[in-house]
């Protein structure tokens, strides 16, 4: 309690005591690579948040290794995700090589920080060359020097041959490229999620020789979880972690000393039950205090104040005293920012010079602990936010290196390559082969009383200008898509079309030609009865709208042939006595437009958008699950570059799509386009961005013409049928909602990528 009163009367009387006033303070600070207060960390909302990290305190030590251990799922990977700056606290601070990670200066994410995540994060189809070239372009690294890394880590690592394809690798022989990736850019803080699972006994210890090098000649610090305790011996100081909270924090030897164990897995498990015991004390204290009217607020001490020694952290007071990173203080020093610079990484340029050079990355000036004046606030105002402009843009070498990865992989993966480049040619070539014809064997039952029972109901029927079974005669010109299947009764066929064996009935009264013959010779003047027992009565099963469609139109065309060829054979005129409804010459298309023709366009549409959703979408899902999302993004790699490296890659994918498949519709299925082919091609491009953009990384008439698709296919369908272009309303309007779709979403994607880093 009286630590904390002095902390508090530090911060009240002395905001910026940290960055200003106190240069032994700074000086302590800047000798951390990382520092945790009082984080805490839930996953989940509402009844299903539940809290992984309590009120944790972390010291690294620069040039130091700190073994993090602690049981599954305790929240060590939750910790370093949040160092790494791919997570953030739900409360609590946290520096990291003297800044929050995610901002701008930290240099966290990026080339500052190694990161080596416990999913393998590996390409597969990359060798194990290509592996470390591709990250030494992400990191700007010299040709050179990722050669001599590659031969140096090769040796130090065991590494088979670097030809080798990472698929092809034992799990073993993977983790160890995995962990050359974390090593190779040389960075001055490393985070490694269990590098020595699945590695032999011997490896372990040159890994760790190699670590403990890292730290003692080159400075650097290592943060490294383990489940093999006694390995964390070699640790400079080791974190034990227990439901979310350090148990002890301190170096091995002390530890050992302290409690006089002969092994750390003791310490541990000495450490646990202690924890167990102080567990309960704690809740009954809780209770008690509960349960009193005026203890409320006794109740609200915090754990470490309520138990003294159950952190046991030899250098953390110590640590504390000099350092407060509080709430108050960090808005203190927000507040001045510009006039004071805190904890000031002192001599990183010189200890990573080296590496940095090869970096290309611009390191924070140590010489600026020291308070600067105005004009030098002004000029470095000026400078910071040319800086973050140029932070802010897309950088050129990790847009081409992501770029490069994504085309490398298309095409090594032959199943792959050909999925993407011909399955929408194939899916256009089924289309035309089995569903873009019109539908055929289409079961029509047949009833026809005209016919004899007693002479074997034989349809007999003249071709000449007798009135003599008509109703056979008709039946004839219906086309062969339709299987005429005869039935005894209209009741027998209604059932088989309920039960779904016919299509329809065609029902001919028992007086069909003879009523006909007396509507044709009586005109004007037919009663009811007559017109009714003339007409052929037709019952339909329309569920299926098209089959429907189909079907009336084949009808009514058969009767149109049979009544004229009727009235050919009575040398009347034709079209005499027929109803006088013509269709002439179609303004647009032909009279009988192909059905292959009419759903074209949406066809080639619905093909090159679907296509770029999944395979966008299915791009992003994969590298996410695959922890290669989260080592690129560690790594330094914006969001926006790899939304536009995915768009510039898939865009050269869908181009070879398109133009497959508009070769296939157009020359091998010889479907007409009469309009301007390169507007439609545009179209289908506009389509396939609009897809594209859908797959990244979430309305009634008049709003469904506004989705993606709609109108676009409308677009597309006037260019093809009608030649129309772009002047036309139903033409430009598909190219306006489309680019409006493509803005929006990229909008929308740029805003979500924003917000979740502010809000982290
Ligand atoms: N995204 C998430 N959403 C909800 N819960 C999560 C999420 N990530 C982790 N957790 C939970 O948080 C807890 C800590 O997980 P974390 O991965 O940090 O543990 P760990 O100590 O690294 O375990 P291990 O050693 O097995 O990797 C676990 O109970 C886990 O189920």
């Amino acid at each position: 309690m009286k630590k904390n009163a002095q902390r508090s009367e530090m911060i009240v009387t002395s905001p910026h005591r940290v960055s200003c006033e106190t240069n032994g303070a700074s000086g302590d600070v800047s000798a951390q690579a990382v520092l945790v207060r009082s984080a805490t960390k839930s996953y989940g909302v509402r009844k299903n948040r539940h809290a992984v990290l309590q009120e944790l305190d972390m010291h690294v030590k620069k040039g130091t290794i700190y073994g993090l251990l602690g049981a599954s799922g305790c929240g060590k990977t939750t910790l370093l995700s949040c160092i790494v700056g791919r997570r953030s606290f739900s409360s609590g601070e946290i520096l990291v090589l003297g800044h929050k990670p995610g901002t701008p200066e930290s240099g966290v994410p990026g080339p500052r920080v190694g990161y080596m995540p416990q999913e393998l994060a590996l390409y597969g189809f990359f060798t194990i060359k290509e592996t470390l070239q591709y990250f030494g372009r992400i990191y700007n690294l010299r040709p050179s020097f990722v050669k001599s890394q590659l031969e140096f880590l090769s040796n130090l690592l065991d590494l088979p041959p670097s030809n080798r394809y990472v698929r092809t690798l034992s799990g073993g022989q993977q983790r160890r490229v995995s962990f050359a990736v974390a090593l190779f850019h040389e960075p001055e803080l490393l985070i490694l999620d269990e590098p020595t699972v699945g590695v032999d006994p011997l490896l372990r210890r040159s890994i760790w020789d190699h670590l403990i090098r890292q730290s003692v000649d080159h400075g650097r610090s290592v943060i490294v979880t383990t489940h093999y305790i006694e390995e964390a011996r070699q640790a400079n100081t080791i974190g034990m972690m227990r439901s979310g909270r350090l148990l002890a924090e301190e170096s091995p030897d002390k530890l050992l000393a302290y409690y006089n164990l002969p092994s750390l897995e003791d310490v541990f498990l000495k450490l646990c039950m202690k924890d167990d015991v102080e567990n309960r004390d704690e809740e009954s204290t809780e209770i008690v205090a509960a349960t009193s009217i005026n203890s409320s607020v006794t109740c609200r001490t915090s754990r470490r104040q309520q138990l003294p020694g159950s952190h046991v952290n030899l250098a953390f007071e110590h640590s504390t005293s000099q350092l407060d990173v509080s709430d108050t203080d960090i808005i203190a020093r927000h507040q001045h920012r510009n006039s004071c610079r805190e904890f000031s990484p002192a001599s990183t340029a010189d200890r990573f010079g080296n590496a940095l050079l090869n970096l290309g990355v611009s390191s924070t000036n140590p010489a600026n602990s020291v308070c600067e004046t105005n004009s030098t606030m002004t000029r470095s105002g000026k400078r910071n936010k040319a800086h973050l402009l140029t932070k802010a843009l897309p950088s050129v070498h990790r847009l081409s290196a992501l770029i490069r990865k994504n085309f490398l992989l298309t095409f090594r993966n032959i199943g792959i390559f050909v999925f993407i480049y011909f399955m929408p040619a194939f899916q256009a070539i089924v289309f035309n082969v089995t569903l873009g014809h019109e539908p055929t064997g289409l079961k029509m039952a047949i009833v026809n009383d005209e016919l004899n029972p007693s002479q074997g109901r034989i349809c007999n029927y003249s071709t000449d200008c007798s009135y003599s079974m008509l109703s056979c005669r008709y039946l004839r010109y219906i086309k062969d898509n339709v299987i005429q299947v005869p039935y005894e009764s209209v009741s027998d066929a209604l059932e088989a079309g309920r039960n779904g064996h016919v299509w329809g009935v065609i029902h001919f009264g028992s007086n069909f030609t003879e009523e006909f013959e007396i509507r044709q010779s009586v005109g004007d003047s037919a009663n009811v009865e007559n017109i009714m027992r003339s007409q052929i009565g037709i019952n339909m099963d329309s569920t299926n709208q098209q089959i429907d469609v189909f079907i009336q139109k084949w009808l009514l065309e058969a009767f149109g042939d049979f009544f004229k060829d009727f009235m050919r054979s009575c040398q009347h005129e034709p079209e005499a006595g027929y109803i006088p409804v013509v269709f002439l010459d179609p303004v647009y298309g032909q009279k009988d437009t192909p059905y292959t023709e009419f759903m074209a366009p949406g066809l080639i549409i619905s093909i090159v958008y679907f296509m770029a959703v999944s395979l966008t979408a299915g791009v992003f899902i994969n590298e996410r699950k695959q922890g290669l999302l989260d080592r690129c993004l560690v790594a330094g790699v914006k969001m926006t570059e790899i939304l536009f490296g995915q768009l510039i890659s898939q865009f050269f994918v869908m181009v070879g799509q398109t133009a497959l498949v508009f070769m296939c519709m157009l020359l091998v299925f010889n479907i007409s386009c009469h309009g301007n082919l390169a507007l439609a091609v545009f179209i289908t491009f506009l389509q396939g961005l609009v897809g594209m953009c859908f797959g990244m990384p979430f309305y009634l008439r008049n709003i469904a013409y506004a989705m993606p698709l709609t109108y676009a296919i409308e677009s597309l369908r006037s260019i093809f049928s009608r030649g129309w272009g772009v002047e036309k309303t139903d033409v430009y309007a598909g190219i306006l909602i489309s680019i409006a779709w493509i803005s929006t979403l990229l909008i929308l994607c740029l805003i979500v990528i924003r917000v979740r880093k502010y809000a982290s």
